[in-house]
């Protein structure tokens, strides 16, 4: 049912995004410009702020989209969770309003799109590519968990690259408060691209539902693929229940033992956020460049003899 709905929400024409919003709260007046691509029920342009002539990355959410209460339910969840956090490595949350027909919801301008382009262009990356980019959506994750949220859907299109190649986490539709039913239908109507096994076995998921993603994330951007990815989702879901990956012997001994704490089965083994990246091997033995040229969004960087590995 919830489909047919859907599919009829989609034949219906949206309507057009005015070429200027207003927030009728503050009377800002931005304008439209380039559609920046769809995101779940969103369809997402670049605005300008008319007055600063600061750019922004702007939801728009036909509020014909969000008919059902669970689906208007879900965008609340999101701007309330996200409005809340304020964080370097965290997707800046400038504002929201709506008017009769959409909820429009201002973010932070990441001019390098996400991971998920970064990797496609450059099929797989250096460990100390690696180190800058972990320790910052480390970072953002542990900053998240100290509030008591789960983001519960970290994965590369969800870690945003600014202009200056800093990491922002950003997309908090399927976030939730610890303490919140945690079991709430938020998790039925969203299917986490990298699922933590106690999730598939219908267990208590908490916050280490985010450190197994951080894991999948990090054997993705070293091996340039998922570790768990097969032709069925049904085979991909009995390999992430029994443990099933291979790390190739290509990875270095450091962030192989790395990889294997965070995808521990047993979530109690996963690493403590907080403190992995002042403790671990592969952080502590390792360079972590404090930046990375953007030419790393094309060509591997050549780092000075000293910084090969
Ligand atoms: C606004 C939604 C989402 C997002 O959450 N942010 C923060 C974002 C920032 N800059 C950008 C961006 C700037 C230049 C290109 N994309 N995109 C963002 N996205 C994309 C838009 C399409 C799918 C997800």
């Amino acid at each position: 049912k919830g489909t047919r709905n859907s599919k009829i929400a989609k034949c219906y024409p949206l309507p057009d995004v005015a070429q200027v919003v207003i927030d009728p709260d503050t009377q800002r007046r931005y304008f439209r410009g380039r559609l920046l691509g769809k995101g779940g029920f969103a369809r997402c342009y670049e605005v300008t702020d008319m007055k600063t002539n600061q750019g922004y990355a702007c939801k728009v959410v036909a509020k014909a989209r969000i008919a059902k209460p669970h689906q208007r339910k879900k965008i609340v969840n999101e701007i309330e969770i996200h409005r809340s956090l304020n964080y370097p490595y965290v997707v800046g949350f400038h504002g929201f309003f709506e008017d009769d027909k959409n909820v429009y919801i201002l973010l932070e301008l990441c001019s390098r799109k996400s991971l998920v382009q970064l990797l496609k262009q450059r099929k797989s990356l250096l460990e100390p590519e690696v180190r800058y980019f972990m320790r910052q959506a480390i970072k953002a994750c542990s900053y998240l968990h100290s509030q008591n949220i789960i983001h519960r859907d970290i994965k590369l299109g969800n870690f945003f690259i600014n202009n200056d190649m800093q990491l922002k986490l950003g997309d908090f539709g399927l976030a939730c408060r610890v303490g919140a039913s945690t079991h709430d239908d938020m998790t039925v109507c969203g299917t986490p691209n990298y699922i933590a096994p106690e999730v598939l076995k219908k267990g208590r998921h908490g916050y280490e539902v985010d450190t197994w993603a951080l894991g999948c994330v990090m054997y993705t951007l070293l091996v340039g693929r998922p570790p768990f990815e097969t032709m069925s989702l049904k085979e991909t879901y009995t390999r992430i229940k029994t443990n099933q990956y291979v790390i190739p012997s290509r990875i270095s001994r450091s962030a192989a033992k790395l990889i294997q704490k965070f995808l521990s089965n047993n979530p109690q083994s996963r690493p403590c956020l907080h403190t992995v990246c002042e403790t671990d091997e592969f952080f502590v033995k390792g360079f972590v460049p404090s930046s990375l040229p953007s030419s790393c969004c094309m060509v591997p960087p050549r780092f000075t003899a000293l910084h090969r590995s």
